[in-house]
């Protein structure tokens, strides 16, 4: 499909394949405990698992008759043209997926047209992924133990063109994946304080301590981050309508509705179904994304027809970097844009603007209490 993001349905692009592909080839090139790092879930795995299935229990109820000559996926997410919905989730270390690491996805992105947003752990400096690429990016924030340290990634973020902060709010602490456990992986500091490094006295005990999530933060740190950094401030992790309303109140430009793939709170109910209930509480308030276990165009699709101004995609994109660098992102993210034209254009849907929710309905397994 052309890299605008707009045009006839591009059927030859439509390899939905390649993201099962680029997994198994991610399995068979990368270190087992550096995949089973990037692909474990928290607990049980229970979340993880219906993140993914949760969206295949909506079905679609398509428009007839449309003129779907051309499907158009552009949009404009707090201000940046992005030439789909589809966003590159912030996730870390990509340098254990691939030599190039943050730089290829940042190429990537760039080449599709596509936000990225670049995790605090980054196994690259983010100047250096923030010259690789000319889409726009947003910073992803883990406020720190030491506030000043992280101060300064969100001044440096700011003064490399970072034009959004996304403070993840789901992460006082890691959750423990038991598929690591025993063979826990050793993140080298090579990769675990590289953005950090400039800011760390040479020989500093303590450093990583400093560096960890500071579990003590609250809803104030929107307006800190905001004020500091003179930046909308989105809230990643959000589960809840109230939740996402009291992060608005207290300053926030958007929430992102998210279990963090799986990884943080087992048993966390699945993107899929905190979705709606999100949207509604945010009533047009702010823009709304959603990640989680997004896989295909119909996952897109349902996400959008259920109000989510975005996706974002996690794992597929570490998946496109282990087995192809650059080009395995880019493989990735115009399949997932390819095969939503096409559901849209099933659905009778030639834009964005055409996704409400009256082309979804839900089936009934998951009922409130
Ligand atoms: C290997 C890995 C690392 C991640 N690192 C971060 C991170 O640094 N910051 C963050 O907010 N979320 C992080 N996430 C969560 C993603 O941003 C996103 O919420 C999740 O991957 C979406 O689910 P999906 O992988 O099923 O698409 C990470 C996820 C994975 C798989
Ligand atoms: C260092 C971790 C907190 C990065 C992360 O968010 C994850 O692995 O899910």
């Amino acid at each position: 499909m052309p890299t605008d993001g707009r045009g006839p349905v591009d059927r030859t692009s439509m390899t939905l394949t390649a993201l099962a592909e680029h997994e198994d080839k991610a399995a068979a090139l990368l270190p087992a405990e550096v995949y089973d790092y990037f692909a474990a879930g928290a607990g049980a795995e229970t979340t993880l698992h219906e993140s993914r299935t949760a969206w295949e229990h909506y079905r679609v109820r398509p428009r007839v008759l449309r003129d779907v000559g051309r499907v158009d996926l552009p949009t404009s997410l707090l201000g940046a043209e992005v030439s789909s919905p589809v966003v590159l989730a912030p996730t870390a270390f990509q340098g254990l997926a691939h030599a190039e690491g943050e730089r290829a996805t940042a190429r990537a992105a760039a080449a599709t047209g596509s936000l990225l947003a670049l995790s605090t752990r980054s196994s690259t400096p983010l100047e250096e992924v923030a010259a690789a690429g000319s889409a726009p990016w947003w910073f992803q924030v883990y406020a720190m133990r030491d506030r000043d340290l992280t101060l300064r990634l969100v001044e440096r973020a700011v003064s490399a063109g970072a034009r959004a902060l996304v403070l993840t709010g789901d992460t006082p602490y890691v959750g423990i994946k038991r598929r690591v456990t025993g063979t826990r992986i050793a993140i080298p500091d090579d990769h675990f304080l590289v953005n950090l490094q400039q800011h760390l006295d040479p020989g500093r005990a303590d450093a990583r301590r400093a560096a960890e999530q500071d579990p003590t933060i609250t809803l104030e740190a929107i307006s800190w981050l905001a004020e500091a950094s003179g930046l909308p401030v989105l809230v990643k992790g959000v589960l809840r309508g109230d939740e996402a309303v009291a992060c608005l109140d207290a300053g926030a430009a958007g929430v992102v509705v998210s279990n963090h793939g799986g990884r943080q709170l087992d048993r966390a109910v699945p993107s899929a179904i905190a979705l709606p209930e999100v949207v509604d509480a945010v009533a047009g308030r702010a823009p709304v994304l959603v990640d989680g276990g997004i896989r295909s165009g119909l996952d897109c699709l349902v996400a959008l027809a259920l109000g989510a101004s975005a996706v974002m995609v996690g794992r597929p994109v570490v998946w496109g970097l282990a087995a192809g660098g650059e080009a395995g992102v880019v493989e990735a993210l115009e399949a997932l844009r390819a095969d939503l034209t096409h559901v849209m254009a099933l659905t009778g849907a030639a834009s964005l603007a055409d996704l409400d929710r009256s082309l979804v309905t839900a089936t009934s397994i998951w009922s409130p209490l």
